[in-house]
């Protein structure tokens, strides 16, 4: 196995012609990049987690996108647009949760659309143009977003994560680790406290390994520890990532945000979230409305190769909850920080 080694990684990169992902499956045992050169291809890498996060996953289906075109650049029209509907369609089914991917979807449609009367070859390396710019606009999001959330952190805040929204989970800097390295690019001196995050062990694969990569202090917990951190004074702030907004300011969040969020609001703790403006979804009105991905039974009963749960137990495994708006403190994006989030706030926000 190739050991991790490199400090600052791309999760996902563009090289000759084809789109190469880290495959967060293996880390942090392995540092592996899988090649990606269809839509068809992508969506596999999303629904099977190589590639996680909504951001990433936005990302992850522009290339998509931009692949099928590339194929597809010497068809003729019709063969063209009918691999085209068929990519979209492919990488749309690919995950239900994350906003950011239909975000995506719906952009480099757009564009597609307004392309129609340019000959394929064209219309692909147009595509291609609006991938790296969504990849780029990302990154520089996340920096501004970051430097938003690091104002509401004190110098020697030990913060609570839950799942990762990490570099890993983005184009890269973070959403919520974002605020994190942007703190201490700041000079404060920041401690993170990492949930594993059960049952993908977002949090102890990949938070812990990227805070360690970066030399910021963590702290791995299993989830039922934190109550007891919180109950002990040993948690001053909370900052989590999100898949998806609703316009009431209900948060989507991986499996496990919403008790951490009860806890906090009972120990008085602040229950940040942080996302950028692709994440609010105004199109759904409450967190009832946002659909929650149920995954396979295999990922909760072991791990990998090792399953560990009686053979025919009932299993569920929803991989998303839905955090009410009243337990956030505050929403921080990259248009600045939303305190007590609501449909007026966001709709201000929406507005710029
Ligand atoms: C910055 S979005 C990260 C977000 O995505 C994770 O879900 P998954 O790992 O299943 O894609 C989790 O909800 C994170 O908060």
């Amino acid at each position: 196995m190739t050991p991790p080694s490199a400090t600052r990684v791309e999760t996902l990169r563009w090289s000759a012609g084809r789109l190469e992902m880290i495959d967060q499956r293996v880390l942090p045992a392995q540092l592996r990049y899988l090649s990606y050169d269809s839509a068809e291809s992508v969506a596999t890498g999303i629904r099977d987690m190589v590639v996680r996060g909504a951001p990433a996953i936005g990302c992850a289906a522009a290339y998509g996108v931009a692949l099928e075109a590339l194929r597809h650049r010497h068809a003729p029209g019709t063969e063209f647009s009918r691999a085209m509907q068929r990519g979209f369609e492919v990488l749309a089914a690919s995950r239900p949760t994350a906003v950011n991917l239909f975000w995506a979807l719906r952009r480099m449609r757009l564009q597609w659309e307004s392309l129609a009367a340019y000959p394929a070859s064209a219309q692909a390396d147009a595509l291609l143009a609006q991938a790296h710019e969504i990849f780029a606009e990302d990154i520089r999001t996340n920096r501004a977003l970051g430097e938003h959330g690091a104002a509401l952190l004190a110098d020697g805040a030990r913060v609570l994560t839950h799942c990762n929204a990490g570099a890993l989970a983005t184009a890269g800097h973070g959403t919520a680790l974002g605020v994190i390295r942007s703190a201490v690019e700041a000079g404060k001196r920041i401690s993170v406290i990492a949930d594993e995050t059960r049952p993908f062990l977002q949090g102890a694969r990949l938070t812990a390994w990227e805070m360690v990569q970066e030399g910021i202090p963590v702290t791995l917990i299993t989830d039922n520890m934190a109550g007891f951190m919180m109950s002990r004074g040993e948690v001053d702030a909370v900052v989590v990532g999100t898949d998806r907004v609703a316009a009431n300011g209900d948060v989507a969040n991986k499996i496990g945000t919403y008790m951490v969020a009860v806890l906090a609001r009972r120990h008085g703790i602040p229950f940040y979230v942080a996302c950028p403006m692709s994440t609010i979804d105004m199109q759904v009105a409450d967190g009832a409305a946002i659909p929650i991905e149920e995954r396979p039974a295999r990922e909760v009963t072991g791990f990998r190769d090792d399953q560990w749960a009686a053979a025919g137990v009932a299993v569920r495994n929803p991989s998303f909850d839905v955090t009410p708006a009243e337990l956030v403190t505050a929403l921080v994006t990259e248009r600045g920080v939303v305190h007590r989030p609501d449909r007026e706030r966001l709709e201000a926000l929406a507005r710029g």
